[in-house]
C-alpha cells in the first residue's frame, strides 16, 4: 500500500486535470440522470395534454441537458486521459531516474527481461489506477448522493431501493469477484515476467541457439510459455466480463424493483403517478457509472501489485547505489590508489572473492595485475571504479576514502578499457564522441591511427553491438575511445587480448607514451612487456601472493618466475 501512496503523490502533480476530470465527470453524470428524469416526466406530462408552453419548456430542457451531458462527457474524457498520459510519462521518468544510478548493480539481481516487464508492463498497468480506480468512485459517489437525495423527496422507499442497489453494485459484487481475481492477477504478472525473460534470452541467444541447433526446442518452450500467459490473461478477462455482466443484471433488477414498488405506491395514493416514469428512468441511469465499479477491485489489486513490483526494484536494499554522495571535483592529477584490508563477496556468494587485501598503487606508477583466471583481478578493478562496493576495509583516492566520493566523479577522472566494451549502433564518430563530445575530427582520426585503425572513416557505420567489426577492431576502437578521454587514472582490463602480438606491442607503446605521469593499472594474461611496469602484483584466489618489479620477481624465482617459465615453454 505504501507503494501506491507514492504513486498517488506522483499523480497529484496533475491536480488541475484531475479536478477538471472530476468536475466534468460529475456534470456529465448528473446531467445524464436529469436528462432521463426530464424525459420520463415529459412522457407522463404529455399524456395529460398540458399547455403547449409546458411541453416546449420540457423538450428544451431535455435538449439542453443532452448537450450539457455530451460536452461534459467530452471534457471528462479529455482531462482524464490527458492526466493519465502525463501521469504515465511522469512515472516512466521517475522510475528511469531511480533505476539509472543502480546500473550495473541492478543486473546482479534482475534479468533484463524482468526489468523490461516491470518498466513497460507494470507502468502500463498503472494507467488503470487513475482511469478506473482513483477518480471514478468520487464521481459516482457525488452523482449517487445527489440523485438519492433528489429521489427521497418523492419516495423514501424508492430512495432506499436505490441505496441498496448502490451498495450491492459498488461493494458486495466487486468484493465477491475480487476474491476470485486476487488469485488470477498474481499469476498473470508472474507469467508475463517469465515470458519476458524467455523472449529476451531467445533474442540474445538466437545465434548460439541456431549454431547448437536448439532453436526449435527453445521456440517450442517460448510458445508454451506464451500459451500459458494467454490462458491466464483470458481467464482474467473472462472474470472481468463476468463480474461486469452480473453487475449489469443487478442494476436492471433494481430498476424493476423501483417500477414495482413505485406502481404499488401510486396504487395506494402514496406517490403521484406522474413521477413514476421519472423515478424509473432515474434508476436506469444512475447505475450506469456504477457498472465499471465491478472491476474496481480488480484494477485496484493490479495497480497495487504493479506499484509494489516497481518500487521493489527501485528501492531494493540489495542493489542501492552507494551514492547520494555529492559529486566531488577530484584533482586533475595522477592519483595514488590505496586499498586497506579490503574484503569483498558477490551477492549470494558464500565465499569471499577478495578475502583480505591491502595494496598501494603510487601516483604516476604503472602496475600490472596478473594471476590465474578467476583470481579476482577484474573484481579488484570494479572495486576501484566503485562498480562494486567493498564490504570491509577502505579504498582511498589520494587521501580521500571512496566511500565519500560519488562514483561519477571517479569515472570522470578515469580512462577505462574493460574486457567487454559496448559499441553503439551509429558511426565510428558517434562511438568516439562518447569520450568527449567536444572532440574534433582531427583528434579522433589521430586516435584511430594510434590504434592502427587509420583505415576506418569516422562516418563508417557501426552496427548493433559492433557486429560488423572484428573482435580486435572492437578492442582497438575501445582503446581509441579511452585515449581520447580525459583522466589521470588508466584502468585497462586485458585491453589487447584479441590482438596479434605486433599490433599489441605497437598499441602498448602508444599507451605508455600517453600514460606519461598518470597512474596505470593493467590486467594482463600475457607476461611479456612487463619489464616497463613499476610493480607487478600476482593474485591467486583473491589474495596477493607476490609483488615487486619485473626484475625483483624474476630474481625471487617464485610464483611469477614459474609462470614466466611456463609461458616460454608454451611459445
Ligand atoms: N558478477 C559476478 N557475480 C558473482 N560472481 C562473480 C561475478 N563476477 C565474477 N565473479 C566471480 O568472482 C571470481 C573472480 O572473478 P574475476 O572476474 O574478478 O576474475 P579474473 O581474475 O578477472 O578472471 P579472468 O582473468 O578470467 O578475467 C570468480 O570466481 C568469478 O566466478
Amino acid at each position: 500500500m505504501r507503494s501506491l501512496q507514492k504513486i498517488i503523490k506522483l499523480m497529484l502533480l496533475e491536480k488541475k486535470d484531475i479536478l477538471l476530470a472530476i468536475i466534468c465527470g460529475f456534470v456529465a453524470g448528473i446531467s445524464s440522470v436529469a436528462l432521463f428524469a426530464a424525459s420520463g416526466y415529459l412522457i407522463s406530462k404529455a399524456a395529460l395534454t398540458p399547455p403547449f408552453y409546458t411541453l416546449i419548456i420540457l423538450t428544451s430542457a431535455v435538449k439542453l441537458l443532452g448537450l450539457i451531458k455530451a460536452g461534459a462527457k467530452y471534457g471528462e474524457r479529455l482531462y482524464s486521459h490527458r492526466a493519465t498520459f502525463t501521469i504515465l510519462s511522469n512515472l516512466r521518468i521517475t522510475f528511469f531516474e531511480k533505476l539509472e544510478p543502480l546500473v550495473p548493480h541492478l543486473f546482479r539481481k534482475y534479468t533484463s527481461g524482468d526489468l523490461l516487464a516491470r518498466i513497460v508492463g507494470d507502468v502500463e498497468s498503472l494507467q488503470n489506477f487513475f482511469l478506473r480506480v482513483f477518480y471514478p468512485p468520487i464521481v459516482l459517489l457525488l452523482v449517487f448522493i445527489s440523485t438519492v437525495f433528489f429521489a427521497s423527496f418523492y419516495s423514501a422507499a424508492i430512495a432506499v431501493i436505490m441505496l441498496v442497489g448502490f451498495l450491492l453494485t459498488t461493494i458486495a459484487i466487486p468484493a465477491l469477484f475480487y476474491l476470485r481475481q486476487a488469485k488470477l492477477s498474481g499469476k498473470v504478472k508472474q507469467e508475463r515476467g517469465a515470458l519476458s525473460i524467455e523472449v529476451t534470452e531467445f533474442m540474445y541467444g538466437f545465434r548460439d541457439l541456431k549454431l547448437f541447433q536448439q532453436l526449435q526446442t527453445k521456440e517450442t518452450q517460448l510458445l508454451e510459455q506464451s500459451e500459458t500467459y494467454l490462458k491466464q490473461q483470458k481467464q482474467e478477462n473472462i472474470n472481468k466480463a463476468y463480474s461486469q455482466s452480473v453487475n449489469g443484471f443487478i442494476t436492471s433488477i433494481v430498476s424493476w424493483f423501483v417500477l414495482a414498488v413505485g406502481a404499488y405506491l401510486v396504487a395506494n395514493g402514496e406517490l403521484d403517478g406522474i413521477f413514476l416514469a421519472m423515478l424509473v428512468m432515474i434508476s436506469l441511469t444512475v447505475f450506469e457509472p456504477a457498472a465499471p465499479m465491478a472491476v474496481f477491485p480488480i484494477y485496484m489489486e493490479e495497480s497495487k501489485s504493479a506499484a509494489t513490483r516497481l518500487y521493489d526494484v527501485a528501492e531494493d536494499p540489495d542493489i542501492q547505489a552507494d551514492d547520494g554522495k555529492m559529486p566531488i571535483e577530484l584533482l586533475d592529477r595522477a592519483p595514488e590508489i590505496s586499498l586497506q584490508q579490503i574484503s569483498f563477496s558477490y551477492m549470494g556468494d558464500w565465499r569471499a572473492t577478495i578475502p583480505d587485501l591491502s595494496l598501494t598503487i603510487p601516483a604516476g606508477s604503472k602496475t600490472a595485475l596478473i594471476g590465474a583466471s578467476g583470481s579476482g583481478k577484474s573484481t579488484l578493478l570494479q572495486l576501484i571504479l566503485k562498480m562494486q562496493q567493498v564490504q570491509v576495509g577502505e579504498i582511498h583516492w589520494n587521501n580521500q576514502s571512496l566511500a565519500t566520493i560519488d562514483a561519477a566523479s571517479i569515472w570522470q577522472q578515469t580512462k577505462v578499457v574493460l574486457q567487454e566494451n559496448h559499441l553503439f549502433y551509429g558511426t565510428i564518430r558517434d562511438n568516439l564522441l562518447l569520450a568527449d563530445n567536444q572532440l574534433d575530427d582531427q583528434q579522433m582520426e589521430k586516435a584511430l591511427a594510434e590504434v592502427n585503425l587509420g583505415h576506418l572513416a569516422l562516418d563508417a557505420n557501426v552496427s548493433e553491438n559492433g557486429e560488423n567489426l572484428s573482435g580486435g577492431e572492437k578492442q582497438r576502437l575501445a582503446i581509441a575511445r579511452a585515449l581520447l578521454k580525459k583522466g589521470n587514472l588508466w584502468i585497462l582490463d586485458e585491453p589487447t587480448s584479441s590482438l596479434d602480438a605486433q599490433t599489441e606491442q605497437m598499441i602498448y607503446q602508444h599507451i605508455f607514451e600517453q600514460v606519461d605521469g598518470d597512474t596505470l593499472l593493467l590486467v594482463s594474461h600475457r607476461l611479456y612487456g612487463l619489464e616497463k611496469m613499476d610493480q607487478i602484483i600476482v593474485m591467486d584466489h583473491g589474495n596477493i601472493v607476490e609483488s615487486g618489479s619485473y626484475y625483483e620477481l624474476m630474481e625471487k624465482r617464485g610464483y611469477f618466475y614459474q609462470m614466466k617459465i611456463l609461458e616460454r615453454s608454451l611459445l
